[in-house]
């Protein structure tokens, strides 16, 4: 047996909450797990299960109610600078400027590494260049998450949040993003990707992990995960009762 990898990234009894009183709602309700260094890790869940929460607890920008987040050993919530250059992040939510044009954009970004991925080489693998002449504000769904991937990448991350992104995308975009997800994973960085796609999880992911409802229902490399039966039917059996 090979000893486990230590986890880049370690959610540890997390919860948290939205709104208060007869309007909260429990988005995370003691949620654990962990992302060994270097793999391709993940999340599944049906909607609402809390991962982009998760995510956004590990990336610093929301803090839990109770538990602990560890990213690269540290506090994601207090961390400094340095640590958030070695964090890339795409969320579904894009937060990309609206004024922009994309080549500008990821220059602009870039000079805020110190030591950046290629502007130019970024671009051509997530053929940005075709609609670079376009403002992100007239770009379709798809190109814009071709450019938050883009800005997720130029900071050479050690570690690489990913919120669905493929969701959307033509097959040309899917494969383009999977693709650079084992590179990544090649060059030794700690992707952690949420999916609604069966597809993609056993394509890329070496860990995998299942939540439903706020709560980790399974969690660990696939094979441990499935024990050989086909994924959804495994991901059904373990969230259908997590369903209201
Ligand atoms: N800003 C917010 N304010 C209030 N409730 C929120 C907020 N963000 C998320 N929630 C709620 O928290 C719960 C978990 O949401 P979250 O987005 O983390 O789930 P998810 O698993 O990422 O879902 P999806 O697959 O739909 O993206 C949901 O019930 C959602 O409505």
């Amino acid at each position: 047996m090979t000893a486990a990898a230590p986890s880049a990234v370690t959610l540890t009894d997390v919860s948290r909450r939205y709104g208060s009183g007869s309007a909260a709602v429990t988005a995370l309700d003691g949620a654990s797990w962990s992302a060994p260094t270097g793999a391709v890790t993940a999340v599944l869940g049906p909607n609402g299960a809390g991962k982009t929460t998760a995510v956004e607890c590990a990336v610093g920008l929301r803090r839990p109610d109770a538990g602990s987040v560890t990213v690269l050993g540290v506090d994601p919530a207090t961390a400094g600078a340095e640590h958030r250059a070695r964090v890339g992040v795409m969320l579904q939510s894009g937060g990309l400027p609206n004024g922009t044009r994309p080549l500008r954009l990821l220059e602009h970004l870039a000079h805020l590494y110190a030591d950046p991925a290629d502007v130019g080489e970024t671009a051509r693998r997530l053929g940005i260049h075709d609609f670079a002449r376009t403002t992100v504000r007239r770009l379709s769904g798809g190109q814009k998450q071709r450019l938050a991937l883009a800005a997720a990448l130029l900071g050479r991350p050690d570690v690489l949040f990913l919120d669905e992104p493929a969701a959307g995308l033509d097959p040309h975009g899917r494969l383009d993003v999977w693709d650079i997800v084992e590179e990544q994973r090649d060059r030794g960085v700690t992707v952690v990707v949420t999916t609604h796609s069966f597809e993609e999880a056993e394509r890329l992911a070496d860990h995998l992990v299942i939540m439903s409802a706020g709560r980790t229902v399974a969690a660990g490399p696939p094979a441990e995960v499935t024990r050989d039966a086909p994924l959804e039917n495994v991901y059904f059996g373990l969230t259908r009762k997590g369903r209201a």
